[in-house]
């Protein structure tokens, strides 16, 4: 297996033996250590890179073609977008196996876990770190045609910080013909497979994992919860300003409510007045506004404002959905109570709260516990969300209001999608639709991401600012 330089001749016991421990000795000492075909480096986690795995050439090229073959599945979640099947190829790996083990002084479980993947333009599987019971060492064998970084699929390799969180790519490992990349499985072995650009370009990889004893795991970092905060005190002039006439029309309102008890979700299209948009998108992409970059890559990576650098407009438009008269506004559309004169469902003076729903009077009244939480967030190519364990899973009330996407293509990505937890099946897409605001009730068994922006957006962008944007914020009754 160890060719080295030397692809024709017959390597030496003693060779193979010299190589060996140079390897033991760079994983201990978390080195690095280069011998002909093979690359070993600790940093940011011990990984290896064997080139000319295969000795015979010809069984590699049957072997892909015979993959080609295979039907494959389409794999598609908040984490990847490829295409898998899965084959018996023990016999394949098992050598390697007892040379792992040799290698890393670990007894590796006989049973491989091979599958086969082909990622072709826009595939992707976002930042994880492969952990899972027993998982001690991932590999990759690739059987691609001539491949450049330009192509993208690269496998990157993440640094941590502190708290064993991702932090950046440190190191991007380009897919080559017959090699092979096998790292340790740990609490920081995060990666990802970049998407791939290349549109006539099949990545194909056998890949897998041996299992064994499990390396100890630091207790995962739980994230604090971000502050939520109650109304901020402005009447309804605020929305006669901002909203659509239909949507302050009050027999409109009793309408959207009953929509929205029947389904747990609305889409109200139009809903900022016309000059209102205009002013707000313009702000957002022309105005020197300051975007921190949302982290650690196995959760989130998108743009979030700094509010404290937005211009007027997009303060006032942030002010409204955190307005006193906005929550009553929210109360009525969903039949929430987000208010204390909300219409209680129980309570017989319906009439009564209707008329009192926009007096400035009754809002002076209230002492409500609802609050809210959110950020207005900038998405471009390469931008995407993941479903989380940590996700704190409440009765909720979504907000969501998409600008700057006229046009927008369900393939592109972008789009937010609702699952049940623990299951693949989609319970609801939220497509970013211009000027449409979505309201979605979620329960605790309901959890969000946001699809992988792909490279298909750029057709679609091209020119500057190459982004939308969204209002989002959640509501705690
Ligand atoms: O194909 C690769 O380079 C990596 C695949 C991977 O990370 C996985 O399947 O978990
Ligand atoms: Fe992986």
């Amino acid at each position: 297996y160890c060719k080295c330089k030397h692809q024709s001749r017959r390597i030496s016991t003693s060779h193979v033996t010299d190589v060996m421990t140079a390897l033991r000795d760079a994983w201990r000492s978390r080195g690095s250590c280069s011998h002909g075909t093979l690359e070993a480096d600790s940093s940011p986690f011990p990984h290896c890179v064997i080139r000319n795995f295969l000795r015979d050439e010809e069984f590699a090229s049957r072997l892909q073609g015979a993959l080609l073959r295979q039907p494959f599945h389409s794999k598609n979640t908040d984490l990847y977008n490829f295409t898998q099947v899965h084959t018996d190829m023990s016999v394949l790996f098992g050598w390697f196996r007892l040379w792992l083990s040799d290698l890393l002084d670990l007894e590796l479980e006989p049973t491989v876990d091979v599958s086969c993947a082909k990622y072709q333009h826009t595939d992707v599987l976002l930042c994880h770190d492969d952990e899972l019971e027993g998982r001690r060492v991932a590999f990759i064998l690739y059987l691609v045609p001539p491949w450049q970084p330009s192509d993208g699929g690269a496998l990157d390799l993440y640094s941590t910080d502190g708290v064993f969180c991702p932090a950046c790519v440190v190191k991007s490992l380009i897919p080559c013909w017959n090699s092979l990349v096998f790292f340790e499985v740990s609490p920081v072995s995060f990666h990802q497979v970049s998407e791939v650009v290349a549109e006539d370009k099949c990545r194909l990889s056998l890949s897998g994992w041996f299992h064994g004893p499990s390396l100890p795991r630091p207790p995962r970092y739980i994230e604090p919860v971000l502050p939520r905060q109650k109304h901020l005190p402005r009447d309804e002039s605020v929305l006669y300003e901002w909203v659509s006439d239909v949507y302050m029309n009050l027999e409109q309102q009793v309408r959207v409510q009953q929509e929205f008890e029947d389904s747990s979700e609305i889409r109200l299209p139009n809903f900022l007045k016309e000059e209102k948009l205009k002013e707000v998108i313009s702000a957002l992409q022309l105005a020197e506004i300051h975007w921190d970059r949302s982290g650690p890559p196995n959760k989130r990576c998108y743009e979030a404002a700094d509010l404290r650098s937005v211009p007027d407009s997009v303060r006032s438009c942030w002010e409204l959905f955190c307005s006193e008269a906005f929550f009553l506004l929210l109360s009525n559309l969903t039949g929430l109570k987000l208010h204390t004169l909300a219409n209680d469902p129980d309570s017989e003076d319906d009439e009564e709260d209707e008329e009192q729903a926009t007096s400035s009077a009754a809002i002076k009244k209230d002492g409500s516990t609802a609050v809210c939480v959110g950020e207005i967030r900038r998405w471009t190519r390469g931008c995407y969300t993941l479903l989380h364990d940590s996700d704190n899973r409440e009765f909720a009330l979504d907000l969501l209001l998409t600008l700057g996407c006229s046009g927008w293509q369900q393939d592109f990505g972008g789009f937010t999608s609702y699952v049940a937890h623990g299951e693949d099946e989609e319970l609801l897409t939220v497509l970013p639709e211009e000027n449409s605001l979505a309201l979605v009730y979620r329960d605790t068994d309901t959890l969000k991401f946001v699809k992988h922006v792909n490279q298909r957006s750029s057709t679609h962008w091209q020119q500057p600012p190459r982004s939308f944007y969204d209002f989002s914020i959640t509501y705690y009754e």
